[in-house]
């Protein structure tokens, strides 16, 4: 082979080279524009807006409003991202409480109906009364005292409808828990101080906290505007706990970032703050505290002073617990002599099998139970109305 040829066959094999490098860049090009890859693209596409989605169900971690609120521009406290909700009405509230209140398990009524219902009432029978009155939490003496009337009312041993046993039943039971006092809270009443000061005591556990914040909503969905005071330095969450309340509802909440900060001058400081913004409320929480314990008594009493230099106090709630039955009363008559109870709010009623503590507590103290709590849900407190009560410890007819 001459050197001509094979420079010739060379420069084929070059041509040839550069030939198939260049189709295979073509294929390449083409490549990325394949059904498959604009596919992938599509879907790389598509994954963002699903992703926004996502987020936009994160909010769920932040305050909401409940299903069928709706929420409102924030307008105190909360940050521009914190929806603010807004606090179910008092007359729905009222009426999908007062079926709750109609369905709690308070058999004691029931009890009663059905001895008084026989055909012929029994020495024994009595005493089964008496017993049923005094395992609800009655109390003794009020618990004779019924006893003593009925045996003494001629419709109950002449009467065997079932109907009108109910109604002389109910009568009696009304005239226990209805005494004639005015339940409504003091800052309802026309002629309130501005701010009305409401301060929150009781012994540990009892729901005062959680109560706060369902007061403070419920002012707020009668449009009042409400500052809190988170006089509960001891339980270091309590001030957290009262913030998450109000940061719902837009309610500022003035608090120590000191544990165990003098309760006091948060108290002082929040009158202040309640003044100065010329609110309609403040609501005072303060640390659960055992009645014997006369320091911590006597705390409360430097609470009410202090707050006392800006504004009047004018209600003092006491909280009880239901469930805990006649402790409740040795309880509340210290707090009374303490600070002085203006109105008792009877927690965990959803809960309880006792609702007597209604009859014994306002006997003792003459102060009326003015709101009931009936749940763990932010909206369950209400007025405290007698005739819904006995209604639900009689049971529906
Ligand atoms: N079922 C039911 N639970 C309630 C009610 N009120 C409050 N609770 C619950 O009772 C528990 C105690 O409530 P808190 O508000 O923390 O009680 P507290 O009196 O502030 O507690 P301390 O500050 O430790 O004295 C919580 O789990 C509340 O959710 C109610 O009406 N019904």
């Amino acid at each position: 082979m001459n050197t001509y040829a094979i420079i010739a066959l060379v420069c084929a094999a070059v041509v040839l080279l550069l030939v198939a490098v260049g189709v295979v860049i073509a294929l390449r090009k083409r490549g990325k524009h394949s059904p498959h890859a604009e596919q992938e693209r599509v879907d790389g596409q598509s994954a963002q807006p699903s992703r926004q989605g996502a987020d936009e169900g994160g909010h769920g971690a932040q305050p909401r409003a409940p299903a069928g609120q709706a929420s409102r521009p924030d307008q105190t406290g909360p940050s521009p991202s914190q929806s603010v909700e807004e606090p179910e009405s008092s007359s729905s509230r009222m009426t999908r409480l007062r079926a709750k209140l109609a369905k709690s398990p308070n058999p004691f009524g029931k009890a009663l109906f059905t001895i008084l219902s026989k055909d012929h009432l029994s020495e024994s029978d009595w005493e089964d009364v008496e017993d049923t009155l005094l395992r609800a939490d009655v109390g003794a003496e009020a618990s004779e005292q019924l006893v003593d009337e009925l045996r003494s009312d001629a419709r109950v041993n002449g009467e065997k409808d079932p109907a009108a046993v109910r109604a002389m039943l109910r009568e009696k039971l009304l005239a226990m828990v209805d005494n004639g006092q005015d339940r409504s809270l003091l800052a309802s009443r026309p002629g309130a101080a501005k701010p009305s000061v409401i301060v929150m005591v009781g012994v540990n556990g009892t729901g005062k906290t959680t109560t706060a914040g369902k007061l403070a909503r419920l002012f707020v969905a009668d449009g009042k505007s409400v500052v809190m005071g988170a006089a509960d330095t001891f339980r270091a969450a309590a001030a957290d706990q009262l913030e998450t309340w109000g940061s719902k509802v837009g309610v500022p909440v003035v608090r120590s970032e000191r544990e165990g900060a003098d309760p006091a001058s948060v108290a002082f400081e929040a009158a202040q703050q309640a003044k100065d913004s010329q609110a309609d409320l403040l609501i005072v929480d303060t640390a659960g505290r055992l009645q014997n314990k006369a320091n911590l008594m006597d705390e409360l009493g430097k609470i009410r002073r202090v707050v006392e230099k800006n504004l009047p106090v004018e209600e003092v709630l006491l909280v009880l617990d239901a469930t805990t039955g006649q402790n409740g009363m040795v309880q509340a008559k210290v707090f009374a002599q303490a600070i002085g109870v203006t109105g008792i709010v009877l927690t965990k009623l959803d809960g309880s099998a006792k609702g007597g503590i209604v009859v014994s507590v306002q006997r003792e103290l003459g102060v009326p139970v003015k709101l009931v709590g009936l749940g763990e849900g932010p909206d369950d407190l209400s007025a405290f109305d007698p005739e819904s009560f006995v209604d639900g410890i009689l049971g529906a007819e």
